[in-house]
């Protein structure tokens, strides 16, 4: 074997672009037979320092003994291929024979193994030693392919042992104990770089002057798409491998990088997943791999080409993929370029945004890239604004299709969702009179009317919101409005709005699901054609769904009695102790940094209506691009929230005494009782299925104990306000997703601290994906949420953590402010677990209202979603 792994020569390269299972080009030239080209790309790869090529002809429509023959028999006449031995591939022994008997110096053949057993592996050993070739033996056996270190060794060893007694070389075999994917987010496949490491170490010592080869792009395989990260796990993986003895591979030169030069903290976190140094080495390696995606030099050139384009061009293209970079000198370039400055909005931004409106419409581009969008054109209008001005003109931007009242409702702070379809109409040519979050009934309606607005937009994300819009649509009644009312946000539904949203009103109402269909919706309200018929059909489906609704009836609920008969049964032994550190805790300022990697992307994505769940939702085929386009971009946000510290997470958690009183929770925060009363599900249950309440994971024979926490993101303000200054909703809306990120993760890792720490019944070694999942024991109910919905709780709950825990307030709905910010119980009960309370009864409705010491109309308007 000295003639391909001779002295000096650490570490073999084996050219694979010459294996049409492998490369798409090769495929398509051998089967249109051109072989001239087929025999270039031998040579581009020996050119490129391979120093043995792979030749693979395993496709179906071809006569692979033919094409391997012909192939071999072409580059054996070229002497600056031929120099290189020929690895023959091919799981058939026919074209495997043909290729022996085409090559002049000293073949490889690729593969056999113990797969069918010892009689066959050893007869086409023999084979290959009468050509005097030498062979890749894999790492599998009659019960499969070797995934672990020991499997690896074993076989191998097996496999040696039979060989060198049937007087097969060892220096003539190659073994290959099998490359996988790593960073598979699947813990067993944790060890298998670690294994293949090892597994070759060991082979090398009991299996004297062997080889061992691999084929790496394997191992990368999770990080397709993303060049930078794959050339570096290739090369960390090299680093390890090769002193361990491993002296061949199918390696892409063009694919790896030199060990030193590669980020150093890419590097360490490529080193941490190869030789599985961390439990979230996964994570935080798919984290930073959006870092360096499309970092590649050729990228960038390609992507400079567009400034070499006429102005309007480039105008359009920036607006197209949200690019700002050079937006204020081409929009004046085009300035001077036209007589006046309304034609530069009226051409070539137009005519870029039309574009954005047809790609976004037919689903070819995505929300975060419409925002994108909307950013450029607004920086460009606001560069041409101040010259209209001069000229005495109106603004071409605000002469738009029609003008859309836009607001958050009373008690409510949520607006990432309203923001996002003012964009979107905007971009659409829209005007937007934006009112903001928390805004009354009576400040909507003057605006409308003061503006003479085409429609008014309602959002709101709590549930006391559903019920202050039906007071914003009664109002619109009461004060004789005919224009159109949208409804939007996340509790908000089709269902609601016609049941009791539309019935309050007689002007159209419209439920619009997300910002994609806003637009539709609010051109068909403009349109002199197609208003009447979208208000009539609207009116016909919510009057289906009210018809249906009646004739439906509702599930079967049982008594409150009978529903507590059927309670989920306490476990004593599931309970957990008394907390380590019991009362009060406070955080002033969690570490930023620490809430990273326990970060829940999918919700994030969610936000910008892009479906899937990360990080697959990287590689989906439709909205991938758009998704890591978008990840990338907060990766850098969060980086900088961080690095700069542009937020404080505070936070309060309680940890108290209580006893359970029926379907109630006694509390004992500082010297006083607190009643928390609980709701049990009152729909009638399969044989052997509780109606549960919260309650129910106290012990209802003796004290036990519950805790409480509230955390916040502060200090957003001053950097929203610079978004606003800066024309930049894409910052805002990103800003104050990450705001909501952070606030969800530090809940997680507080809950973590909570069970670990202060309360410390549990002692776990959770992934971060675990984590995230909630896979431990207990859980922190929302009031708000299906299993406690009564937000009203809130206040409770925070006067018991001293008032203002983690410096959060609340609206008169109990919306938190800030924002950003989470809120519930501890329970630890092993069996403690979430579920929905669904519809109750008027016996539970009359009766909690009695225990919480509220009038029944209260009790009624707090507990409205789960009555109907
Ligand atoms: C809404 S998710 C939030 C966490 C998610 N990883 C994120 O980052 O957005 C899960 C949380 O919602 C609350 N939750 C979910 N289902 C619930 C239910 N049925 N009843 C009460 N609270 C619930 C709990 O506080 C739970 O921890």
């Amino acid at each position: 074997m000295n003639d391909f792994a001779g002295a000096g020569a650490r570490f073999v390269n084996i050219g694979e672009r010459t294996n049409v299972t492998g490369s798409a080009k090769f495929k398509k030239l051998i089967l249109s037979d051109d072989y001239d080209a087929a025999v270039t790309v031998a040579r581009d790869q020996v050119e490129a320092g391979a120093q043995i090529i792979d030749v693979n002809m395993d496709e179906a429509l071809l006569d692979g003994e033919k094409a391997m023959a012909t192939f071999l028999k072409r580059i054996a006449a070229e002497p600056d291929i031929a120099r290189v031995p020929v690895m023959i591939d091919s799981s058939k022994w026919s074209v495997i024979e043909a290729g022996l008997q085409c090559v002049s110096g000293k073949p490889i053949v690729n593969s056999i193994s113990l797969k069918e057993g010892e009689g066959l592996f050893l007869k086409a050993a023999r084979k290959v030693r009468d050509y005097g070739a030498a062979v890749v033996v894999m790492a599998f056996d009659e019960t499969g392919q070797a995934d672990t270190k020991e499997r690896k060794v074993e076989i191998c060893e097996r496999a040696y042992k039979l060989l060198v007694a049937d007087g097969f070389p060892p220096e003539d075999i190659i073994f290959d104990p099998n490359v996988f994917a790593v960073a598979t987010g699947i813990d067993e496949h944790r060890r298998y770089a670690l294994d293949f490491i090892e597994a070759t170490r060991e082979i090398r010592e009991r299996c004297p002057h062997v080889h061992i080869s691999g084929g790496l792009s394997n191992l990368s395989f999770s990080f397709r798409g993303n060049e930078p990260v794959r050339r570096a796990m290739h090369s960390v993986f090299l680093y390890h491998a090769i002193p361990a003895g491993m002296d061949m591979g199918i390696v892409n030169a063009g694919q790896l990088d030199v060990y030193d030069q590669i980020d150093p903290e890419l590097r360490e976190a490529c080193e941490d997943v190869i030789l599985d140094r961390r439990d979230d080495a996964t994570e935080r390696l798919i984290v930073l791999a959006e870092r360096f995606r499309g970092t590649d030099a050729a990228e960038e050139k390609k992507a400079a080409e567009w400034r070499g384009w006429p102005v309007d061009q480039r105008l359009a293209h920036a607006l197209v993929k949200g690019i700002d970079a050079h937006i204020v000198e081409d929009t004046e370039e085009a300035r001077q370029a036209f007589a006046r400055p309304i034609e530069v909005i009226e051409g070539p931004l137009m005519d870029g945004m039309n574009v954005v409106g047809d790609l976004f419409g037919s689903g070819k581009m995505f929300l975060p890239q419409v925002v994108k969008s909307a950013r450029v054109m607004k920086r460009a209008v606001a560069h041409l604004l101040p010259f209209i001005e001069a000229e005495k003109e109106k603004s071409g931007s605000t002469q738009g299709k029609g003008r859309v009242v836009m607001a958050t409702v009373k008690g409510d702070v949520h607006d990432i969702g309203k923001n996002i379809v003012g964009v979107v109409l905007q971009c659409n040519g829209f005007e937007v009179i934006d009112l903001g979050v928390m805004v009354s009934w009576q400040d909507i309606l003057k605006a409308a009317n003061d503006n003479s607005a085409d429609m008014i937009g309602l959002s709101g994300l709590i549930t006391p919101s559903l019920d202050e819009m039906v007071t914003v649509a009664g109002e619109m009644e009461r004060a004789a409005m005919t224009m159109p009312l949208l409804i939007g946000g996340a509790t908000t539904s089709k269902v609601h709005t016609a049941l009791r949203i539309d019935p309050a009103y007689q002007g159209p109402v419209i439920h619009v699901l997300d910002a994609s269909r806003a637009v539709g919706v609010a051109s068909s309200l403009v349109s002199d054609t197609q208003r009447v018929p979208l208000v009539e059909a609207t009116a016909d489906d919510y009057d289906k769904i009210r018809k249906a609704r009646e004739r439906s009836g509702h599930s079967e609920l049982a008594t409150l009695a009978d529903a507590r008969a059927n309670a989920f049964p306490y476990d004593p032994s599931g309970k957990a102790p008394a907390p380590q550190f019991p009362g009060l805790h406070h955080f002033g300022e969690w570490p930023l940094k620490d809430l990273k990697a326990s970060i829940d992307w999918t919700p994030f994505f969610r936000a910008w209506e892009l479906a899937g769940t990360y990080p697959a939702i990287l590689d989906d085929p439709v909205v991938g691009e758009s998704a890591r386009s978008l990840f990338k971009d907060a990766q850098a946000m969060l980086d900088q929230i961080i690095a700069e510290r542009w937020v404080t997470p505070k936070g309060t958690v309680g940890l108290w005494r209580c006893r359970r009183e029926g379907d109630d929770v006694l509390i004992l925060a500082g010297n006083d009782w607190t009643r928390v009363p609980f709701l049990r599900q009152q729909v009638k249950k399969r044989e052997g299925r509780p109606n549960m309440c919260l309650a129910d994971f106290i012990d209802p024979d003796g004290e036990d104990w519950i805790g409480g926490f509230a955390v916040g993101i502060h200090g957003m303000e001053p950097h929203l306000e610079r978004f606003k200054q800066t024309v930049d909703d894409y910052d805002d809306i990103l800003f104050k997703a990450l705001g909501d990120r952070l606030a969800e993760s530090f809940a997680e890792v507080l809950h973590a601290h909570v069970r670990n720490k202060l309360w410390d019944y549990a002692d776990e070694h959770l992934s971060n994906a675990e984590l995230i999942r909630e896979h431990y024991q207990g859980i922190r109910p929302a009031p708000g949420y299906p299993a406690c919905p009564d937000h009203s709780l809130k206040p409770i709950l925070f006067e018991m953590l001293g008032g203002a825990p983690g410096e959060v307030s609340l609206t008169e709905n109990f919306a938190m402010l800030p924002t950003s910010a989470v809120s519930g119980f501890y329970f630890g009960h092993r069996e403690s677990q979430y579920f929905g309370v669904a519809r109750i009864g008027q016996d539970q409705l009359q009766e909690y209202a009695g225990r919480r010491d509220i009038e029944v109309d209260v009790a009624t308007r707090w507990l409205r979603p789960n009555l109907d």
